[in-house]
């Protein structure tokens, strides 16, 4: 039973997909209040800091960057951009990939102005915020391709896609909870992930805390695997990585927005 009910849940995940609305999901996310640049509490500002300190502090740099279900958000490679000489985008639909390219072919074919993010990061980086350009220009030089992913393939990746080594380096935000159908699912693909990365390299996830649903667009009610912070770590642990930090964020009353059940965010 437990074989049927894997492929059943992969599929059922896949036919909810098929209703992902991208400028309705960063309208969701990635908008005021849980993208208020003024606001020190606000989610986005906090994972853009983590995501700097990670990229800075600790030895996480080289070749190659994989964002493992890009969606359609940027903001996970922004700081990332600067320590790697070569970023890959992946995600599962074609709508989210036309999203992304619509960014980087800079012809105004994307739903969200990145611009603030864009300035944001250049000031955690001690650089003025008009340098927001330069940043824009080096993002676009050092993404590669943006390709299809699914991380419920024992392959999550087309076979040629990367090198033989692997990956310098995964990043996944918001990504593994929200395509699992159970922690059994979320494991596995942890598993599968970690199979894209050369031996010592590091994968940074970011990722929903007791989440159950979160709307995809209008009406678009998409089942999410509820994780606390023991199952994360137990997780990982049983998928071959070793912890070097993890931190929580709770969000503050303000930021439950109806658009989800979420409670906190790892990192
Ligand atoms: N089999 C698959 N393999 C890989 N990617 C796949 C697969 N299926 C779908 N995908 C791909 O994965 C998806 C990634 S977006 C997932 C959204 N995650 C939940 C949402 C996000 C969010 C954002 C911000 C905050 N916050 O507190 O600030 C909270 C939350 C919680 N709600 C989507 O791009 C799909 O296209």
């Amino acid at each position: 039973m437990e074989g049927k009910g894997k492929v059943n849940g992969v599929a059922a995940m896949a036919a909810c997909y098929q209703g992902f609305d991208p400028a309705a999901y960063l309208q969701y996310n990635y908008t005021p209040p849980r993208a208020d640049f003024e606001r020190k509490d606000s989610i986005v500002p906090w994972k853009l800091a983590c995501l700097h300190r990670a990229f800075t502090e600790g030895d996480v740099r080289g070749e190659l960057l994989v964002d493992i279900g890009s969606g359609p958000t940027l903001y996970q490679v922004l700081s990332g951009c600067e320590v790697f000489n070569k970023v890959l985008l992946t995600d599962f639909l074609e709508v989210n990939r036309q999203e992304l390219r619509g960014w980087l072919e800079d012809e105004g074919g994307c739903n969200l102005d990145w611009t603030p993010y864009l300035q944001h990061v250049c000031k955690l980086e001690g650089r003025r915020p008009s340098a927001w350009t330069e940043k824009a220009a080096k993002l676009r030089q050092v993404i590669t391709d943006i390709v299809p992913v699914d991380v419920h393939r024992p392959q999550p990746l087309a076979l040629d896609t990367l090198p033989s080594e692997g990956a310098d380096c995964l990043v996944s935000c918001f990504c593994l909870e929200s395509v699992s159908p159970d922690l059994a699912a979320f494991t596995r693909a942890l598993g599968h992930i970690g199979r894209l990365l050369r031996t010592g390299g590091h994968l940074l996830l970011i990722g929903a805390l007791g989440e159950s649903y979160y709307f995809g667009g209008p009406g678009v009610r998409i089942p999410v695997v509820p994780l606390n912070e023991a199952q994360v770590c137990a997780s990982l642990k049983e998928s071959g990585y070793t912890l070097i930090r993890l931190e929580v964020y709770t969000l503050p009353q303000d930021m439950r927005v109806g658009v989800d059940d979420v409670s906190g965010v790892f990192l």
